[in-house]
């Protein structure tokens, strides 16, 4: 970090000479820009843009096969170009928190859940307990309220609500009491003491905070256990049938003790929303529903022009997160829309096979694009101005709400037919001044509630497309950013507060290959039924292309990128069926072509190296391995088969669902991936083009390379075939070791039950099989 550029007015934090007066207001924050990076990158995107154009100039498409591969090169390159975007100018941001003045604008955080079997209560009760405990001036009054989003109705996770809530009163003022830093339970509970003196104060307090706190675990294990809590509620009917039901979660006279000393302790609003679901109703739009009704609900009770939006596998990790994000939503003099977290995991290996830690894009896309227009919206962890959420514009600096602008009927005809919503919108620019303490939540508010969580409100209004969370997406996080905020002006920024300071938030991965294949399968395809809608391709869009076209190009890439399904395709077949048939496919009659193909080969590489050592630093080569190979597994499993999703979505044929991830326990969940070994349990045919591929590729390698060896014993001329077959060779090689671990599951570990399911490795080796004997 070579150079510090605070843009706007003020001091960035440098000092104050006698000759200049202080600013009267100090900048909250500050952008500093990489140099050095800034111009690696751009050398070597010059550099690559070269060889590969230069490449495929070369190539002659005299063949049909000739013509695929260049078609696959144009492709590679042309995703390639678009994600280039995103690294022509990386910056980073920084926080002063102690310069913010009070009293701060209110927050209303929501958490949203929808499966009590794959979602436990008590890992989404952890995330609702660590923001109710954040650092917020006048969290306990009004300031701060909390909202819980259970598209299950699960009894058990309303149960367990409540007892959050109780265990709250005591939690929220032993955090504040002792400036806790992580407010996450079970997290802060599971780290050592640093001074462990057995009557010191917050030994005994910890002591304390540490017996509820099984208690309510025991409670909410025995709970789980109990038939009369669930009732008559099942698993069929959870996602399909249950009414709308809010509740403003208080003290019931049972467990009034729990509080410090009795007396009436001050926490942050809880409020459990259980939105209308109905088989019969056409669509619940998945979490951007659930998020939307939060929304609503939130707009009635406490109306805070800031939300923050968690998932419930994410919990807060510091307290101080909340207060960092509005540095940057006060500070800057152009407003942004949202302010954005790294998703950051508690689950993570260092030897992480799945390249779960997501470093592409939290680690290296996301600071890119914050030097264009700011990062996408990445669906956890981040907080969005409400206004802009409802869908105004982004105002010049001094406008009052876009909103009260608008007559009653307009705003009836966009947010629905309730008069407390239509009132709270237009109150929403005179949010700074209004309070609503927490006991203020009457019963008929809680009714005026339940009816804008019911499936019919949003018939017929702007709910989807015109406010709030964007449905026709499973990607919604990725698509509400585009269309809600960049495609109309807004911007956004990314705050990723950097050692020794913990991760704001913390979230779970998948640990099992099928599921991360799984989600990523969902990612791609939703992503791809955006980048390839007539409508909505963002390189298609006027408005977007007018304020930035870099950042249409970054929006685009992830919108098309499940289309490196095909080169990755081209790539996985034509190159090993040519070499077992002894075909060349990198040659050239002066030998250029061959060292063209070398060059662009390791310019590749070698930009992967500098993006994973940046990030990474110790662990560059392990992580440039790891995503090397997971690149291209994912390629031929997650977007190919989003490819095919998303097509048949586009094409009416067959909508997409949202596979929710399981977040499994933290003792035993990923063993294996904590070893580093790959988890082939449960996989499906999700994987099956990725071992069918790695089987042609060994048999071709070993026949290949049969066939090469009896040649060059030859005539002169067979030789020259060989020189010209090395690249092949060389590919195959490479993709062979990269395809090690698949190889191994499917022949090697024989008796290991998280192997490659024996059905698939069956169904890969006939395929393989059939493909050899109609083109080998
Ligand atoms: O019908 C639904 C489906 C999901 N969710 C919630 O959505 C969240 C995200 O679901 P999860 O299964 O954890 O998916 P991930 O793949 O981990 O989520 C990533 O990808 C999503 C988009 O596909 C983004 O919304 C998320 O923020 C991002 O973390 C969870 O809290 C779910 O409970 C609902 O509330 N209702
Ligand atoms: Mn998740």
């Amino acid at each position: 970090m070579d150079s510090a550029t605070a843009s706007g007015s003020g001091s960035g934090g440098g000092t104050t000479t006698m000759a200049t007066p202080p600013p009267l207001r100090l900048r909250l924050s500050a952008v500093h820009v990489n140099k050095a990076l800034v111009a690696a990158n751009r050398l070597m995107a010059v550099v690559h843009a070269a060889l590969v154009s230069a490449f495929i100039a070369r190539r002659t498409t005299s063949t049909p096969l000739h013509a695929a591969m260049v078609v696959a090169d144009l492709t590679l390159l042309f995703l390639w170009a678009l994600s280039q975007a995103a690294m022509w100018r990386p910056v980073r941001r920084e926080a002063f928190p102690e310069r913010l003045l009070l009293p701060l604008p209110g927050l209303d955080v929501v958490v949203v859940t929808a499966d009590p079997d794959k979602e436990p209560p008590l890992g989404v009760m952890n995330t609702v307990l660590s923001a109710m405990a954040l650092d917020y001036p006048g969290g306990g009054g009004g300031r701060l309220s909390v909202y819980l989003s259970d598209d299950a109705g699960s009894p058990l996770t309303l149960l367990a609500a409540r007892k959050a809530y109780a265990f709250a009163r005591a939690w929220v003022p032993f955090c504040r009491k002792h400036a806790v830093q992580c407010p996450c339970p079970d997290r802060y509970l599971a780290m050592a003491l640093p001074l462990a003196g057995d009557d010191d104060e917050l030994a005994v307090d910890r002591r304390r905070i540490k017996e509820m706190y099984e208690a309510f675990k025991a409670e909410l294990e025995a709970a789980s256990k109990d038939e009369s809590v669930s009732g008559s509620w099942t698993k069929a009917k959870r996602q399909q049938d249950h009414d709308a039901y809010v509740e403003v979660i208080s003290i019931s006279s049972k467990d009034e003790d729990q509080g410090d000393g009795g007396e009436e302790v001050p926490v942050p609003l809880l409020v459990y929303v259980s939105r209308e679901k109905r088989g019969w109703w056409a669509h619940h739009h998945f979490k951007a529903g659930a998020l939307n009704a939060l929304l609503r609900v939130s707009g009635l009770l406490t109306n805070a022009p800031y939300l923050l939006v968690l998932d419930c596998d994410m919990a807060c990790n510091t307290r101080s997160s909340a207060m960092e994000a509005m540095c940057f939503h006060l500070d800057e003099q152009h407003p942004i829309a949202f302010l954005q977290f790294p998703q950051m995991f508690h689950n993570l290996s260092a030897n992480d096979i799945y390249t779960n830690d997501l470093r592409y894009i939290f680690h290296t896309r996301w600071f890119g694009l914050d030097g264009l227009r700011g990062p996408i919206l990445s669906g956890t962890g981040f907080i969005v101005r409400r206004d802009a959420m409802y869908g105004a514009p982004p105002p010049p600096p001094t406008s009052s709400s876009f909103f009260s602008s608008m007559d009653d009927a307009e705003l009836r005809a966009r947010f629905g037919d309730s008069d407390r919503l239509v009132e709270s919108v237009k109150q929403l620019h005179q949010h700074q001044q209004q309070l609503q303490p927490a006991g203020s939540c009457s019963s008929t508010a809680e009714e005026d509630a339940s009816s804008v969580a019911s499936c019919a409100f949003e018939a017929g209004t702007g709910w989807g497309h015109q406010v709030g969370f964007m449905y026709q997406c499973v990607v919604e996080d990725y698509f509400t950013g585009y269309r809600r905020f960049f495609a109309r002006g807004w911007t956004s920024a990314y705050y990723f507060p950097t050692r020794p300071r913990p991760p704001a938030f913390l979230g779970a991965m998948p640990t099992n290959l099928n599921d991360v294949l799984v989600q990523n399968k969902r990612w791609m395809a939703g992503m791809l039924t955006v980048g390839l809608s007539s409508r909505y391709c963002p390189l298609a869009c006027a408005p977007l292309l007018a304020v930035s076209v870099p950042q249409a190009m970054a929006i685009a890439y992830f919108g098309l990128a499940a289309l490196y399904a095909v080169p990755a395709l081209c790539y996985a077949t034509l190159p090993q069926l040519c070499f077992l048939r002894g075909v060349p496919l990198f040659d050239g009659d002066d030998g250029l072509g061959w060292w063209l193909a070398a060059a662009c080969f390791a310019s590749s590489l070698l930009q992967h190296l500098v993006e994973a050592s940046v990030a990474r630093r110790r662990l560059a080569l392990r992580t440039f391995w790891n995503e090397q190979r997971f690149w291209m597994l994912n390629a031929v499993t997650g977007q190919l088969f989003g490819c095919v999703s998303a097509v048949q979505d586009l094409l009416g044929a067959a909508p997409m669902d949202f596979d929710l991830t399981a977040k499994q326990a933290d003792d035993d969940g990923g063993r294996l991936y904590q070893q580093g070994v790959f988890d082939f349990t449960g996989c499906s045919t999700l994987l099956l083009p990725a071992t069918t591929l790695c089987v042609l590729n060994a048999a071709a390698l070993l026949g290949g390379t049969w066939r090469m060896l009896m040649l060059s014993s030859g005539s002169s001329g067979g030789a020259r075939l060989v020189g010209d077959l090395f690249p092949q060779l060389f590919l195959l090689c490479y993709i062979a070791a990269l395809s090690y671990p698949l190889l191994e599951g499917m022949f090697l570990r024989l008796h290991d039950p998280a192997r490659v399911p024996t059905r698939i490795t069956a169904l890969s080796l006939a395929l393989a099989a059939l493909l050899l004997a109609v083109f080998g």
